[in-house]
């Protein structure tokens, strides 16, 4: 079958998400929770790695794991795929903030992609952007890592009024942007492009902010993956957060 880009994403984040529900499930009980870590993202890489290499040979695919396929070009078509964002949640049983990451990044762009969240059922993507429900009243709520939050953000939350909401994985905390049920994602410190190239993605094609802490651009597709943070919000909050970092930022440095 010759599926396009966008769809391709949509079903192989799917599938893996699918797989590590199955894998979750029949192991819960008897791993210990770092090696159920370890087996669920070397299957849901195994099964990302065949399907690429099956459905696009002519693509160099990247991961933390290194890069498959051809050789890359600068610039040029490279999948970018985090087999398992929140391994950590993904150990933990009933938890739902862990996700697939499927994207296509061109010319330093990311082209298409999906994230699943295989707990909550849902596969978000660019074959076909989710829309955002209306942002509700109270203040801002801020999704941030729940392991390693930012020195900063209770600093930044306190200037702008909003309300912090510790989550794991990068693309549950995007796509609970993306879904409405948080307003923002900041996170410093540390990250590589499949930390948030697929979520980015999505949240783009959603029409939402996304650039890094100084509000440059993400660019994705670089000879080092390194991307260490980022800002994901709706439209309408970016100018108070950039304002609140910069000045967090800057009185912090001084
Ligand atoms: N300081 C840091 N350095 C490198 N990676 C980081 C990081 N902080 C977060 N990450 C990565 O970003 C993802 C989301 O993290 P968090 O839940 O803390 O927000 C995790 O990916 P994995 O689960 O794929 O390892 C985590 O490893």
């Amino acid at each position: 079958m010759n599926v396009d880009d966008h769809e391709l994403a949509a079903r192989l984040a799917q599938r893996a998400g699918e797989h590590l529900v199955e894998l979750r499930a029949a192991r819960a009980s008897t791993s210990d929770p770092k090696e159920l870590g370890a087996a669920g993202d070397a299957a849901a890489h195994a099964l990302l790695g065949v399907a690429l290499a099956q459905e696009r040979p002519e693509d160099p695919v990247l991961s933390e794991h290194g890069t498959s396929g051809p050789e890359r070009r600068p610039g040029g078509r490279v999948w970018i795929v985090d087999p398992l964002d929140g391994t950590r949640e993904f150990s933990e049983a009933g938890r739902t903030d862990w996700a697939v990451h499927v994207a296509l990044v061109d010319e330093h762009e990311v082209s298409a992609a999906a994230v699943a969240l295989p707990a909550q059922g849902l596969v978000l993507g660019t074959v076909q952007p989710p829309e955002r429900p209306p942002r509700g009243s109270g203040p801002p709520r801020i999704a941030v890592s729940r392991s390693r939050p930012p020195e900063f953000v209770a600093e930044v939350a306190e200037r702008t009024g909003a309300e912090l909401v510790p989550m794991g994985s990068a693309g549950a905390k995007i796509s609970a942007v993306v879904l409405g049920e948080v307003d923002a994602y900041l996170h410093g410190g540390g990250q590589y492009e499949w930390d948030s190239a697929a979520p980015v993605g999505v949240a783009r094609a959603a029409g939402l902010h996304t650039s890094r802490l100084d509000g440059s651009e993400l660019v994705y597709g670089r000879a080092d993956p390194w991307l260490p943070d980022l800002l994901v919000c709706r439209a309408e909050l970016a100018g108070d957060l950039l304002d609140a970092l910069s000045r967090t930022r800057s009185e912090g440095s001084r």
